[in-house]
């Protein structure tokens, strides 16, 4: 049986497909998830949200479009969606996304390991966990961050198996050699972190 993170990594890969191609970036989809405590076939799941890579104006990620979307539906800058994010007795908040959040990016703007950790800012629960189906390529930033800092700042993590090929696809549609750096993503050992 697959596992039950499957069909939510599958429907960030669909979103990440939406993203508009560019060699300066990866193509990645996000879905931030309330979930209730102890079920474990996810039955009571309640999407809050979607997002995928420049679905919104500027330089956007798949993380940050998935929190500026559920800001404005409440009402609230981005800065401040976690004032606005369902604190639940019982529930958890978790976020599913293609690829390993970044810890850096080369544009200088905020990182959305920085974005999902501000959301547990001023004693709130914030996101609990981030589930994702790639560690980051080092295509741009060389080894990543991400998951360090979501350790660092006491958020879970988990390597979501099964469609590395799939999301590497997608995430480097845009790029000149697209081809033969999915062929080194899915080779090098820090891409499939199982091996670690
Ligand atoms: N998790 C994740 N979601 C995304 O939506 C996205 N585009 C990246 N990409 C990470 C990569 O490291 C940065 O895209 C480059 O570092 C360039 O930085 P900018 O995007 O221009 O800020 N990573
Ligand atoms: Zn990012």
């Amino acid at each position: 049986s697959t596992s039950p993170h499957i069909p939510y990594m599958k429907q960030c890969l669909s979103l990440a497909e939406k993203s508009p191609p560019r060699p300066t970036n990866f193509r990645v989809g996000a879905v931030l998830i309330s979930r209730k405590d102890n079920d474990p076939t996810f039955t009571d799941d309640r999407i809050l949200s979607t997002g995928y890579t420049m679905e919104l104006a500027g330089n956007t990620h798949a993380e940050q479009c998935c929190f500026a979307n559920y800001a404005a539906v409440h009402k609230v800058p981005d800065d401040q969606v976690g004032e606005v994010l369902p604190v639940e007795p019982g529930r958890k908040l978790v976020m599913y996304v293609t690829m390993e959040p970044c810890g850096k990016r080369l544009s200088g703007n905020a990182p959305c390991v920085q974005r999902i950790t501000g959301t547990t800012e001023g004693g709130r629960e914030g996101i609990h966990k981030v589930y994702f189906g790639v560690k980051e390529p080092g295509t741009f930033v060389g080894e990543s961050e991400g998951c360090r800092m979501l350790t660092q700042a006491g958020i879970e993590w988990e390597h979501v198996g099964g469609l590395e090929k799939e999301i590497l696809n997608v995430a480097f549609a845009g790029h000149e050699n697209a081809e033969e750096e999915v062929r080194a993503a899915l080779g090098k050992k820090e891409t499939n972190i199982d091996d670690v």
